[in-house]
């Protein structure tokens, strides 16, 4: 953004921006135009003398306090760069990922005008206070930028040429800024080219930090690039999904920073993890030549922590024993396994997996019987927290009266009837883990305040204590209503809708689902897993088009009880197999498909006996129909009301009462 423009053009270019709202093409850039714009968005005026944005102590306090490991790795990189610009009229600036500057380095002669412009700790540099900067510009436009001179909005700063670079973390969130500012009569030509290295070699030093529990791919297209500041570097999981990656090893993978925690090692690169580790245990010092799948070499230096390979040794094992035994691999997309093919679920699921290992809390809204919580649960089994708890919580179902004390715990003593020992609180119990909150909607509005705080501050207060309780969980909540719809009522919180819905996925009702005939056999394929058991052409016709309000609970529990219903060497489902109360709305025709009633209408087949498949082609009435499967079953058992009934999957009762209507 260096600009070859003249002081004079982009003050007139800023004043015809202030006057038309339009910034005249061809004098600023297009990333220039977009601060400039944000900046007269905030309210800001070019001259006006607007008062420094500062945090007070105790505010900065705790900022440096969150950022502590950000501030240990920055300081020495931030020295070496001063020695490169001692003598410029300088200073080096580290700011927090909300432009708050936490760290200054300057040089002595400079610092006394920047502090004029409040470059010190504490003072705010979004744009949003103090208009186009380099630093609140990198954080809006999240990429390095140069500001010289009068490009910057406010008057006061036009003696300054900054360049700004973001940092970011493993998994892509931008967690800082480092800047050099000095006076834009000394801007050199480098300086951006310096602060976006440094700020590389502060990413690459956090996420070394920050994964170290980790096995980690040092990565290079030449074996003698590893260990420079230009190398990729990849997190994984002990079962080889990508947690964490720098900028470099994004690139080199052909990755995009949405596909760490959603995609495996394996599924990028032609090599087993087992391998690369054995083969790394073998000869530890010597990078691996690796390819991609689309054939590019790679090197990759292995780097494992010695006290979590014991761990990693341990998951190998498992998922060896998992895969001679050909279960489903220790950590494999449990998600993957729900899917059956469904193009909306499968959407669903692609976007959560977006999220899974990242601090984006999910919300899951579906109908009741959807599967949210089984699909909250493989989201779980599927990430980087699978092997800590998952927590289920039905917000709905715990009276409320017992709700503070269930999810937040209390102390010794705390109330009558409260456990001597006190209790951790169920949000505690899911410390490590995924805490799932179903049914949110229902819950009663003062604990969604208190809710909100546990979320915002990331720690429990259990009741009657006074201090609190670190708790760190990924949060997944779940709702059969609109959410949106009931915080614009006021019935829910919207501070803690906006901090729930972080994501929010639909799982599609299981009516509008097109993979009922794939999802059926997967479910018969769980329910009897040694005996293949099938579904009888007319009788899927029929479930398919059934609307099933209760969702796959209902599904899944008539396949069961249909499963239970099988005799010794049956292993075709068909319409005796059906339980009594669901076989009367599958005989009753659809609102659709009464409306059709032509006899050429593809009317789904109602009951008949297996053994007379011929019974139903004729377009009776159901009734008729059922009358002719009622003599067949009594005719085929010889009389005997409990056998037949059984072989219809009707109740004794239910026979009866059908034989008593048919004699009236
Ligand atoms: N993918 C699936 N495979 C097999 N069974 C499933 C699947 N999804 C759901 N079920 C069955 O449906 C039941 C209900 O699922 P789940 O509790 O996940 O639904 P839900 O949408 O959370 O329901 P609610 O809104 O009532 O809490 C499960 O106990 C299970 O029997």
């Amino acid at each position: 953004m260096r600009s070859p423009s003249p002081l004079l053009a982009l003050r007139q270019a800023r004043q015809q921006l202030l006057e038309t709202g339009q910034c005249p093409e061809g004098v600023v850039d297009a990333r220039l135009a977009r601060s400039w714009h944000r900046s007269v968005a905030a309210g800001l005026a070019p001259t006006a003398r607007v008062a420094p944005e500062h945090a007070s102590s105790h505010h900065l306090r705790h900022v440096l306090a969150s950022n502590h490991a950000l501030l240990a790795h920055s300081r020495p990189v931030m020295e070496y760069m001063f020695d490169q610009v001692r003598q410029s009229q300088s200073v080096v600036v580290l700011a927090d990922s909300a432009g708050m500057l936490m760290h200054t380095l300057g040089d002595p002669f400079f610092v006394d005008k920047a502090e004029r412009v409040a470059l010190t700790s504490g003072a705010s540099w979004a744009e949003a206070h103090r208009g186009t900067n380099a630093i609140g510009t990198a954080l809006a436009e999240r990429s390095a930028v140069e500001i010289h001179g009068s490009e910057h909005f406010l008057e006061r700063n036009g003696f300054l040429t900054c360049a700004a670079s973001p940092i970011l973390s493993a998994t892509g969130e931008l967690t800082g800024i480092l800047d050099i500012s000095g006076d834009h009569r000394n801007g050199h030509a480098h300086t951006l080219g310096l602060v976006s290295t440094a700020a590389r070699m502060i990413e690459n030093r956090l996420m070394v930090a920050t994964c170290k529990r980790n096995i980690r791919l040092h990565l290079h297209v030449q074996p003698e690039g590893i260990g420079s500041v230009a190398e990729g570097i990849i997190a994984l999981s002990d079962d080889g999904w990508i947690v964490g990656a720098n900028r470099v090893g994004l690139a080199l993978l052909r990755l995009n920073a949405g596909d760490i925690g959603a995609t495996t090692m394996e599924r990028v690169l032609d090599v087993r993890l087992d391998d690369l580790l054995s083969r790394h245990k073998r000869r530890p010092q010597l990078p691996q030549q690796l390819r991609l799948h689309n054939g590019a070499v790679l090197f990759a230096q292995v780097q494992v922590d010695a006290s979590v390979l014991p761990v990693i040794n341990q998951t190998a094992a498992l998922r060896a024993a998992y895969a001679v035994e050909g279960s489903p691999a220790a950590g494999a997309d449990a998600l993957a396994a729900l899917d059956t093919g469904d193009a909306r679920w499968r959407s669903a699921a692609d976007k959560a997996r977006r999220v899974v290992g990242k601090p984006i809390p999910l919300l899951i809204q579906g109908e009741s019987g959807v599967g949210k919580e089984m699909f909250a649960r493989a989201l779980h089994a599927s990430g980087p927290r699978r092997d800590g708890p998952f927590v289920a919580i039905n917000c709905g179902a715990i009276p409320e009266n017992l709700i503070e004390s269930e999810l937040f715990g209390y102390v010794a003593g705390a109330f009558t009837g409260a456990r001597k020992e006190g209790s951790p609180g169920r949000l505690r119990e899911a410390h490590g883990g995924t805490l799932f909150l179903d049914e949110i909607g229902d819950m009663p509005l003062p604990m969604q305040t208190r809710l909100l705080r546990v979320l915002q501050e990331r720690t429990v207060t259990p009741v009657g204590a006074g201090k609190s309780v670190a708790v760190d969980f990924a949060l997944i909540s779940a709702t059969h209503c609109k959410l949106a719809e009931a915080s614009e009522k006021g019935a829910f919180r919207q501070d803690l809708y906006y901090r729930i819905n972080g994501l929010t996925v639909t799982l599609p009702a299981l009516r509008e689902r097109s993979d009922l005939v794939p999802l059926t056999e997967r479910l018969l394929a769980d329910l009897s897993p040694d005996v293949p058991v099938q579904v009888a052409p007319d009788l899927m016709q029929r479930l398919t088009s059934y609307p099933w309000p209760g969702n796959l609970r209902q599904y899944a529990s008539v396949l069961r009880i249909a499963c239970a219903m099988l005799q010794d060497g049956e292993d075709t489902l068909g319409w005796t197999h059906m339980p009594d109360d669901l076989l009367d709305a599958l005989q009753a025709p659809s609102l659709a498909e009464r409306m059709v009633d032509t006899p050429s209408a593809q009317t789904p087949a109602p009951y008949a006996p297996d053994a007379q498949p011929a019974a139903v082609q004729a377009p009776q009435s159901l009734q008729a129909l059922s009358q002719a499967a009622i003599q067949q079953a009594l005719e085929a058992t010889r009389g005997n009301v409990s056998l037949a009934a059984r072989q219809l999957g009707i109740s004794r009762q239910t026979l009866y009462r059908k034989l008593s209507a048919a004699s009236v």
